[in-house]
């Protein structure tokens, strides 16, 4: 398995591409299943976790092209197979989003339940409770989801009791395919739940609230192809920001904008962190101390969850105290260990971890059992004095694209080393 190879002390300076959202790019990759005609999805990203949305949407029996160079997702056909099997789902959690397409334009599916991941249990019940409301059966047997509807679902008022992004996704296309009105209160209010619905209103779906926390969709009896640009990446964008930060340094983030950061924004500004918007995107640039600040993760426009293991690392070299509550994922502090090693002085019982800064890490051996984890890992290293190696980075290719090639072009002293 590759390890990715950083050696700290090197101020970053320059421009970075952001790419288009792996957490949007999932969902509008389902869309793909409400229609037989063409979803083209522009600035898509080359992840690992979309070429795995891929070979699910194709063993349902579309189409999937995937121009990598391009940037370009290609979803055209109908569906002739509605199992997504454990193999594919085990591998990515959104794999779930297919169950509300498939379930609104076919009648039924049959979709491996996701089970825990090392950040938590994540349960799917939200999905399941919200498509039973409109109508589906749903029998849970052998570790599947089996779920049926005589005719067409039926609109309904689902009012979600805890906020949850995929259960939105899941409910707003199934939503939009389904007979009647359907309310979705207390929805999720993520950028990249903005985007969807966009995408779904660009396909014939009448869709109101988009952007709020209550969903009005009027479904309609069918949906039409479209091309839809992928929104910029917020968590890789705030991932950058907090490595140009650590190493003193200043980037352009191009293609961001400030507003999707939400309260990230506010946060890393607290910290020491000039944010500013520019045309070609957000500049990040580091004015002098870290200051230690307190953060609490919440769904959008809060303080994002996946940037709490970033955040986390950065706080690791600030001035005085920072208090970090995660209040989405019960068990999403895996990195806490692993920056200890690096020098780091923090402090996690239950929800909340104490970081006291340091004034410097020193690079180590470290290993992440996620996504978040292992980039906070390359932060704490870029600054760390020494050599870091990440081990087992297929993590990272889940969810950044060329993470390394990224930063050693603003002046990390950082390699892949092939495993
Ligand atoms: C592909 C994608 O977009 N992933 C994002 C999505 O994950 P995901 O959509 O899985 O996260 P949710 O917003 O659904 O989860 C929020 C909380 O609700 C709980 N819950 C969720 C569904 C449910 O049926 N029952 C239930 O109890 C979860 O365990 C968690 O504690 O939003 C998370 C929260 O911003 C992000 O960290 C993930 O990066
Ligand atoms: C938790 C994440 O993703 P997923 O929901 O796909 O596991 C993430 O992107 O940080």
């Amino acid at each position: 398995m590759d390890r990715i190879r950083i050696r700290g002390g090197r101020r970053l300076e320059g421009r970075i591409a952001i790419g288009g959202a792996k957490n949007a790019a999932l969902p509008l990759m389902a869309t793909g299943l409400l229609t037989e005609q063409a979803v083209v999805l522009t600035n898509a990203p080359a992840l690992a976790d979309v070429a795995t949305m891929g070979h699910l949407i194709a063993q349902h029996g579309l189409t999937v092209e995937h121009d990598t160079e391009g940037r370009r997702i290609l979803l055209d056909g109908a569906a002739s197979q509605f199992e997504a099997p454990y193999d594919l789902v085990r591998k990515m959690r959104a794999s779930i989003l297919v169950l509300g397409p498939l379930l609104a334009r076919y009648g039924q599916a049959r979709v491996s339940l996701p089970g825990g991941c090392a950040i938590g249990t994540r349960p799917v019940d939200l999905h399941l409770k919200g498509l039973e409301q409109m109508g589906a059966r749903i029998d849970l047997a052998a570790g599947y989801i089996d779920a049926k509807v005589e005719g067409r679902l039926k609109g309904a008022r689902i009012l979600f009791p805890q906020v949850s992004v995929g259960a939105t996704e899941n409910l707003l296309m199934a939503a939009a395919l389904a007979e009647g009105t359907t309310q979705l209160v207390n929805a999720a209010r993520e950028p990249e739940i903005t985007d969807l619905a966009n995408c779904l209103i660009s396909m014939g779906a009448r869709i109101e609230g988009v952007g709020s926390d209550r969903l009005t969709i009027e479904g309609v009896d069918s949906l039409h192809g479209t091309t839809h640009a992928i929104l910029p990446d917020r968590i890789e964008a705030g991932t950058f920001a907090c490595a140009g930060a650590i190493t003193g340094g200043e980037l352009l983030l191009e293609g961001m904008t400030l507003e999707l950061f939400g309260a990230c924004t506010r946060s890393l500004r607290e910290a020491g962190v000039e944010m500013e918007q520019e045309a070609e995107g957000v500049r990040a640039r580091r004015l002098n101390g870290l200051h230690g600040v307190d953060v609490m993760t919440e769904p959008f426009p809060g303080f994002a969850t996946d940037m709490q293991a970033q955040f986390m690392a950065l706080m690791a070299v600030a001035e005085g105290a920072s208090m970090i509550t995660e209040t989405i994922f019960e068990n999403r502090f895996m990195h806490v260990p692993e920056l200890t090693r690096m020098g780091a002085r923090i402090n996690a019982h239950g929800s909340s971890a104490i970081v006291r800064g340091v004034p410097r890490l020193s690079g180590a051996p470290v290993m992440a059992t996620d996504l978040r984890a292992s980039v906070s890992l390359i932060i704490a290293g870029l600054a760390a004095e020494g050599e870091t190696v990440v081990n087992r980075v297929y993590h990272l290719d889940r969810g950044y694209e060329r993470v390394e090639r990224k930063l050693a072009a603003v002046g990390a002293d950082i390699e892949r080393i092939p495993g």
